[in-house]
């Protein structure tokens, strides 16, 4: 049988800071959605790929950051051996792919999954690997549509429709060219290794040629240095998926995401989530609790919620749209609805703690000119004193709050 390998790229704490201040507390690839670390639902889907034995967490993190995670999902999916690489500084979304080529390439991979860290996504990946063996291409790209006004975020592709051969690869444009994006999810052939140091040397050569050009130093990047090139050469194909993908680069984008995994636990695991029982709180849509938690059987709780380890929920409590971290305390008669509580976090009796929905993580919400926060988001150990309403606010760690606060970041 055919071995596959995965890389995971899981960035640095620099690239961290749309997520603050949830990454005050813990790396992005490692904060909780729908019960599990983000990268947990990327090993979770690598472990259906039959002949997958190894994936590798490429970053640029302190080496222990990972290790406690490894050890638990090396328990989790003992078929696969996970280990992380760290790369010295920030080498771009290929740099550390290439420094590390030798150690992907022992025993000999038929093909490489390579995985943004920061995405939701029901990782279609069976589906890219038939795809991909049934086209002449060096890598599959999943692709997915997105709306116009979407436009430069993220890595267009113009296919042809027939074959879904890459016509075009353009990173971030100014201006719309298709309604086709990466995902940022690929399958790789191992001669990607060849087009990679191609990639370095004409680099180099450019540097070389005019003491003008400063090249971005040593950093290889995938979309700018490699893909774009390997759509000219007729080597780039698109498998187009229906199903659910979304970005998770700010702290905001980890409510809808956490919905979206929820939603397909309901599909694939529905017995993740909480049912309705006689003598338990009311359920509404999707719920996932820790078994460590408590809720109040005359909460009400749902859609789309997560409850963490430890968490109490009192008394005729409300909680909507929300990932509620380890060992909070909501007391009785409190509402939280489109938020993020951190961890250890008290929020007293008949508080509100509430936010805006958003269907688009770049939506900007304004209010009489100003700009204001969508999802509320408290840091860890916050306390919200009884009946204090905070809405559409960013909270930083330790901060009591005693008044009531709109639209306010609050430090
Ligand atoms: N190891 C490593 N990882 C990195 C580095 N730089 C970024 N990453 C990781 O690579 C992924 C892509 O991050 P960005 O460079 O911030 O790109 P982006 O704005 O998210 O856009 C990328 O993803 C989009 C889909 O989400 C794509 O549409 C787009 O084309 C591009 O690939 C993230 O998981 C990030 O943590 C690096 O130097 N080293």
């Amino acid at each position: 049988m055919n071995m596959h390998k995965a890389i995971i790229l899981v960035g640095g704490p620099s690239r961290g800071t749309r997520f603050r201040p949830l990454s005050l507390n813990i790396p992005k690839p490692l904060f909780p959605v729908a019960g599990h670390p983000i990268i947990w639902h990327h090993l979770e889907a690598l472990s259906k790929i039959e002949g997958l034995k190894e994936v590798l967490l490429i970053g640029f993190y302190e080496d222990s950051i990972f290790q406690r995670f490894i050890d638990d999902a090396t328990r989790e999916f003992p078929k696969i051996n996970i280990r992380y690489f760290r790369e010295y500084q920030s080498l771009g979304t290929a740099g550390g792919i290439y420094h590390f080529r030798d150690e992907i390439q022992r025993g000999d991979p038929k093909q490489i999954f390579v995985l943004n860290a920061d995405v939701a996504c029901s990782f279609p990946l069976k589906e890219m690997m038939e795809f991909h063996n049934t086209h002449q291409g060096l890598c599959t790209i999943l692709g997915t549509k997105v709306a116009r006004e979407a436009a430069k975020r993220y890595g267009y592709l113009v296919a042809k429709p027939e074959s879904n051969e890459v016509l075009h690869y353009v990173e971030k444009p100014e201006s719309f060219i298709s309604d086709l994006i990466s995902c940022g999810i690929y399958l790789f052939n191992c001669d990607i290794f060849n087009e990679m140091k191609n990639a370095m040397e004409n680099k180099q050569h450019r540097v070389d040629r005019d003491p003008l050009v400063t090249t971005d130093d040593d950093k290889l990047r995938l979309e700018q240095d490699l893909l774009r090139s390997l759509a000219e050469s007729k080597k780039l194909y698109v498998y187009v998926t229906t199903d659910f993908w979304r970005q998770i680069k700010t702290a905001s984008s980890a409510v809808p995401a956490n919905a979206l995994y929820l939603e397909q636990y309901l599909k694939t695991n529905p017995d993740r989530l909480l049912k309705n029982e006689q003598g338990g709180p009311t359920i509404v849509g999707c719920v996932y609790k820790h078994p460590t938690a408590f809720v109040d059987p005359s909460a009400k709780i749902g859609p789309n919620v997560t409850i963490g380890p430890r968490v109490v929920v009192g008394k005729g409590v409300r909680i909507k749209d929300s990932i509620i971290l380890d060992n909070v305390e909501i007391k009785a008669n409190s509402c939280i609805l489109h938020s993020v509580i951190g961890w250890d976090s008290k929020i007293g009796t008949w508080a509100r703690v509430e936010g805006t929905p958003v269907t688009n993580e770049e939506t900007v919400i304004t209010q009489n000119g100003v700009k204001v926060q969508s999802i509320t988001i408290l840091a860890n150990e916050v306390m919200v004193k009884d009946e204090i309403i905070i809405r559409n606010c960013i909270v930083l760690p330790h901060k009591e709050l005693r008044s009531n606060c709109h639209n306010e970041v609050l430090m």
